[in-house]
Parts: structure tokens; C-alpha cells; sequence
């Protein structure tokens, strides 16, 4: 891994028709509505990242993920680019409480909240939502802007 390269989690929960979501009550990506997840201690795995981050901010325990999808998020001026491992939970145990960074709720998965959200979730939340795995790259000016992305759909994921 690259000097400039961060691994982050995104913890995805579904359950008839619907999607957990957490508002981010602090620090980056705060008053937006998104997946659980975070960055990658060094003494632990992608996958126990994203198990670990999900209950610290949701209080559920992931009982089986699947990887679903990798994004690329570069900022303008911001030599760091961050590598979002996304993670599908198959079967979890325990109810959502509300966490000192996130406040869940379920929503309607023809309802998702996109104009609460990071700009690019609009462009591969529909791939998700139909179970097609995905890479992804976006340049972001700011936190509102997309200066280009790439977006593909992917067969196999790392
Ligand atoms: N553009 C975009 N779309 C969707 N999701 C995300 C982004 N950028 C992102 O960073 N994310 C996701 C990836 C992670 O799930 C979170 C960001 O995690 P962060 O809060 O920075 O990590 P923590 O380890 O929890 O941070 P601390 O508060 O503990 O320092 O957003």
C-alpha cells in the first residue's frame, strides 16, 4: 500500500426491500446519510475492519459479508487517495441503536435518501441494489463536486 493510500470500510445492510442507512453525526462525511464503516487498523483484516466498524457505529454484529465493490475517491490538492473496500452483510445479529457516530435507520430501498448523501452514491447504489459487484473511481473538487469518474461493472473482486 502506497504512502498516500488509505483503506476504508463501507458496511452495507438490507433486509426486505429496505436499507439500513446511518447519519453521520461527526467528523468526515458528517450530516450525510451512508453505509457503517471506517479505516483499517494495521493489526486487522478488510473484512474484520468492516465487522468491527459496523458494530462500533450501528451495534450489529456482522455474521457473514460479502465484498460487493471497491472505490476510488481522489480530492483535488489531497494527495491521499482513499480505497473504500464495500461489504454486502449476508446475515448479522442484533437490533441498530444509535452510536456516538451514527444515527441508523431503515429506508425504503426505492425511497434511498440521494440528495443527503455523497454525490457519487447515486451513480452505484443502483448497481448494489442489484446485486452487480463494481470498481469505481471518483475525483472529487470538495465534498460536493465530481470532477470525473469511472464506474464498471466487475465479474471478481480481490
Ligand atoms: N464518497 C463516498 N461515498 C460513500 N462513502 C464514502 C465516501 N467517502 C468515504 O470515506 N466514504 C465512507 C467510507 C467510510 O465508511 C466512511 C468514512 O470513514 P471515517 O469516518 O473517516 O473513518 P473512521 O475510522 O470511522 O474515522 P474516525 O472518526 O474514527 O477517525 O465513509
Amino acid at each position: 500500500m502506497s504512502t498516500n493510500q488509505k483503506i476504508l470500510t463501507l458496511v452495507m445492510v438490507r433486509k426486505a426491500n429496505a436499507i439500513l442507512l446511518g447519519l453521520k453525526k461527526r467528523g468526515f462525511g458528517e450530516g450525510k446519510w451512508n453505509g457503517f464503516g471506517g479505516k483499517v487498523e494495521n493489526d486487522e483484516t478488510v473484512a474484520e475492519g468492516a465487522i468491527r466498524e459496523l458494530e462500533e457505529e450501528s451495534g450489529l454484529v456482522a455474521k457473514c459479508l460479502k465484498k460487493v465493490g471497491i472505490l476510488e475517491f481522489e480530492f483535488v490538492g489531497n494527495p491521499i487517495v482513499l480505497e473504500v473496500h464495500v461489504f454486502d452483510v449476508l446475515q448479522y445479529e442484533g437490533e441498530p441503536v444509535e452510536t456516538e457516530e451514527m444515527q441508523p435507520q431503515w429506508f425504503p430501498e426505492d425511497s434511498v435518501p440521494y440528495e443527503k448523501m455523497w454525490p457519487d452514491d447515486i451513480l452505484w447504489y443502483p448497481l448494489y441494489l442489484k446485486g452487480i459487484k463494481f470498481k469505481g473511481y471518483f475525483l472529487y473538487q470538495g465534498h460536493d463536486t465530481i470532477l470525473k469518474y469511472t464506474l464498471t461493472q466487475v465479474d471478481h473482486l480481490p
